[in-house]
């Protein structure tokens, strides 16, 4: 079985670690290099998995996932790049770093795959996007789609699509998570005691995800069917329209884009 290493362990390493344990790796085939100490202990102990220095484990595994913030890359790829080798896989799960900065920044040769993930993949419910790199073939994306799958769904996109797909599906759990905290609010406003409007929120947020995906409708559709004529919801949305919720959406979208271009350059 292919050895995966997962160099640098925070909140989305630990995610794919335990998505790839889920989907049943077994965690001899699996490594973690991690900088901060007490933070692989944690690792090991919680999945039995070894922790080793970023190079040994570039040396001894097949599959490199870089898991560390884009502000890191740079000094990770330094340190591993004298034992990464062409043709092995390097998946880059961070927001903005291109395969090209990645791949002048290790040996020739080296198949690099830019993956924008998001946090569901801890409840199997991830959403992945994929981008090849200069070296890699099908057997390189297959590798890297199925390293993704094991948290969730994979699409495959051209690399200039990234930034957009980091706004979108990689910050957008941020953005739910906003409205439903926004909404229990409201509803601790309305005179809900918190643990009701908690309850009310959460099941209505995952009721209408499942409503979406399983009807296949457009959401216009599925808006109209819940607006009674001159009902409660016409006059809540007459409010969201008039507070621009649609054209904040717009600007905030485009910001969470403009930032994953500039984290590229290393801002
Ligand atoms: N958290 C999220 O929702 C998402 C994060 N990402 C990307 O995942 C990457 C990691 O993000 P988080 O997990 O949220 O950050 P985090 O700060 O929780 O984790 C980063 C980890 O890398 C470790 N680290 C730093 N330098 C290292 C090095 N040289 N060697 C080994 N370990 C090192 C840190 O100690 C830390 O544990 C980022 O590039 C981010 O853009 C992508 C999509 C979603
Ligand atoms: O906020 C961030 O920069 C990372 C990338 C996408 C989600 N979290």
């Amino acid at each position: 079985m292919t050895q995966v290493a997962i160099l640098g362990a925070g909140v989305m390493g630990e995610t794919l670690l335990s998505g790839l344990i889920r989907a049943g790796r077994r965690t001899a085939d699996l490594m973690v290099g991690e900088k901060r100490p007490e933070r692989a202990r944690e690792l090991e102990e919680r999945y039995g998995v070894e922790v080793l220095g970023n190079v040994e484990a570039a040396r001894k595994a097949d599959t490199l996932a870089l898991v560390v913030k884009p502000q890191d890359m740079e000094d990770l790829l330094k340190e591993i790049a004298p034992v990464v080798r062409p043709g092995q896989l390097v998946v880059s799960l961070a927001a903005g770093i291109t395969t090209a900065f990645i791949e002048a920044h290790l040996p020739e040769g080296a198949a690099v795959v830019r993956v924008m993930p998001n946090t569901p993949a801890l409840v199997d419910e991830g959403m992945a996007a994929i981008s090849r790199g200069s070296h890699c073939d099908e057997e390189h994306l297959v590798e890297a789609e199925s390293l993704m799958a094991s948290t969730g769904k994979v699409i495959r996109v051209p690399e200039r699509q990234q930034d957009a797909v980091t706004a979108i599906s990689g910050s957008g759990p941020g953005y739910i998570f906003f409205v439903v905290e926004s909404m229990i609010e409201a509803g601790v406003h309305l005179g809900l005691p918190r643990a009701t409007a908690t309850e009310l929120v959460v099941q209505t947020v995952v009721g209408s995800a499942k409503l979406l995906r399983e009807t296949g409708e457009h959401p216009t559709v599925l808006r109209e069917r819940v607006t009674s004529p001159a009902g409660t919801t016409a006059a809540a949305i007459r409010e969201l329209e008039d507070h621009k919720v649609r054209a904040a959406f717009l600007t905030a979208i485009e910001a969470a884009r403009d930032r994953s271009r500039a984290l590229a350059e290393g801002l």
